[in-house]
């Protein structure tokens, strides 16, 4: 990859690359947009086969903070981490402190939380090291695994989005295939099962598996299997890139709408769904659940307050579907329009000078 060509197509801001001998910490922090505040995002660890690949990831899930955070209405700018290696082998507590201090020498430009592959465990050993991480243990005062408030959100815009498609946000009786059922799914699948819905699952991970048929009674299928699968809703909540040329063609859901980030390919997969009548809620407006739940520990966390403005998820979705119609795009552009205005109409708002700046972060309590 050419880097700083493609940092300057896509206006990147900032990209670091943490190394430490000792504890093996490979990761990679990509700063996408701080213009409404400092970059909030999650930190992934992950068996990346090379690391370019690990590059295109942290700098395509950056970006996609970006607009997660504007459209969700924060006051926060987009970033992301990846970590080189596997979660369940390369993690050592050395490695999250070395990681921390690399953090901490941000000064607050970025702010980390949890990912695929890591856990509030790692969180509080950053904890040490930073002030400048989320989604630490309640212990902490702060709001703990961000999964269960994204699953209420994901669940939340689901039914919005089954309203568009099928008139009612009942989602009693539909039949929907959930791909992964980890941190997100379980709690997602337990929403469902509770309304009625019928469940049918898949995950790489057969024990993830067996507790969903066993707790909700779910049906399961082979992860290859779950694109083809007679649904009404399909819920994708494993990792990005599965709304490709290969899997278009055996979707029989009338609904997309799941928790995984980056679920499109490429950009034109989103019209190529658009123009079949698919009604799809963009990936990051549907799964800032977390996000929101993580940013307000920042306002000395209160658990309520999170609660409503996930709810409100529901209404984001209905805003984006309204833009959809009146600008007669598909739904992922019109998100981005949202998330872009709002980010153009900030930029225009805070553009006078300030001796010290000013943002949230300066009146954090309880650190
Ligand atoms: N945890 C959170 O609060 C948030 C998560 N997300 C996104 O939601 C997705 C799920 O996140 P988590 O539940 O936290 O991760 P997780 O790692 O707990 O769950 C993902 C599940 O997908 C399974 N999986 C992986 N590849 C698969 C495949 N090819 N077929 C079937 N199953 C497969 C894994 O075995 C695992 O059980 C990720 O894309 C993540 O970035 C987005 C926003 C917030
Ligand atoms: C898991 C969240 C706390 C943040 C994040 O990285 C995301 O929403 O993808």
């Amino acid at each position: 990859m050419e880097l700083f060509k493609y940092m300057e197509t896509y206006d990147y801001e900032q990209v670091l690359f943490c190394q430490d001998k000792e504890s093996g910490l490979k990761a990679i922090i990509a700063i996408h947009d701080t213009t409404l505040g400092p970059a909030l995002g999650g930190t992934r660890m992950w068996m990346y086969n090379s690391e370019e690949e690990a590059l295109e990831d942290a700098l395509r899930l950056a970006r996609g903070m970006t607009y997660k955070n504007a459209a969700a209405g924060l006051n926060l700018g987009g970033g992301k981490t990846v970590i080189i290696g596997d979660p369940r082998k390369d993690k050592n507590e050395a490695m999250f402190r070395a990681f921390g201090r690399f953090i901490q020498g941000l000064n607050g430009r970025y702010i980390t939380a949890e990912d695929v592959g890591t856990t509030v465990a790692d969180m509080d050993i950053i904890y040490q090291e930073t002030d400048y991480v989320t989604g630490i243990s309640p212990e902490f005062g702060s709001s703990g695994n961000p999964s269960p408030m994204t699953a209420y959100g994901v669940y939340r815009g689901m039914k919005a989005a089954a309203k568009e498609a099928f008139g009612s946000d009942s989602l009693e009786g539909k039949v929907i295939a959930v791909q992964g059922v980890g941190n997100v799914a379980y709690h997602l699948c337990r929403h469902l099962h509770e309304e009625g819905a019928k469940l049918v699952v898949t995950d790489i991970n057969k024990e993830a598996v067996a507790r969903a048929v066993e707790e909700f009674g779910a049906k399961a299928v082979d992860p290859n299997d779950i694109y083809g699968v007679e649904c009404d809703i399909f819920a994708p909540c494993a990792l990005g890139g599965i709304i490709n040329d290969q899997t278009i063609p055996q979707l029989k859901a009338k609904v997309i709408a799941g928790s995984a980030n980056n679920q499109l390919r490429e950009a034109r997969h989103g019209d190529i769904i658009h123009e079949m009548g698919i009604v799809y809620a963009p990936d990051y407006v549907i799964n800032a659940g977390g996000v929101i739940n993580v940013a307000d520990e920042l306002y000395g966390y209160n658990r309520e307050r999170a609660m409503k403005k996930v709810e409100q998820i529901y209404d984001n979705i209905e805003k984006v579907f309204a833009i959809a119609k009146r600008d007669n795009i598909p739904t992922y552009v019109a998100a981005d329009r949202m998330a872009e205005e709002r980010i153009e109409t900030m930029r225009k708002a805070r553009s006078q000078f300030l001796q010290n700046g000013h943002h949230i972060l300066s009146r954090r309590r309880g650190r």
